[in-house]
């Protein structure tokens, strides 16, 4: 078990670009080409494994929408700011 964070230690904790939607956290990425977005998907997947922490990963055509939270710990955590670390990495690389 992890213990949930605080709105204040989540909002210090949120990496550019990712906010919180009630007990998520949220990213937006746009892509211009649908099958980038499909690969970008695949490749969270992959980190979600990784981590054994798995993220809600919506497929639109006009980007992936990542959405984080800890079921098990009924909010958000610090394996979800992790995983949003880990997959801006990734998507900086
Ligand atoms: C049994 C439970 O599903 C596992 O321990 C893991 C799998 N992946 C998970 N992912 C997320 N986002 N939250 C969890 O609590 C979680 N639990």
């Amino acid at each position: 078990m992890a213990d949930r964070l605080s709105d204040a230690e989540i909002d210090d904790h949120l990496p550019d670009n990712w906010e919180q939607d009630d007990d998520e956290i949220v990213r937006m990425y746009e892509f211009d080409d649908y099958l980038r977005g499909v690969n970008f998907a695949q490749m969270v997947g992959e980190i979600a494994e990784a981590q054994f922490h798995h993220p809600e990963i919506i497929i639109r055509y006009s980007g992936v929408e990542i959405r984080l939270t800890s079921h098990e710990d009924g909010g958000i955590t610090d394996k979800d700011i992790e995983m949003a670390e880990l997959i801006e990495s990734e998507r900086n690389a």
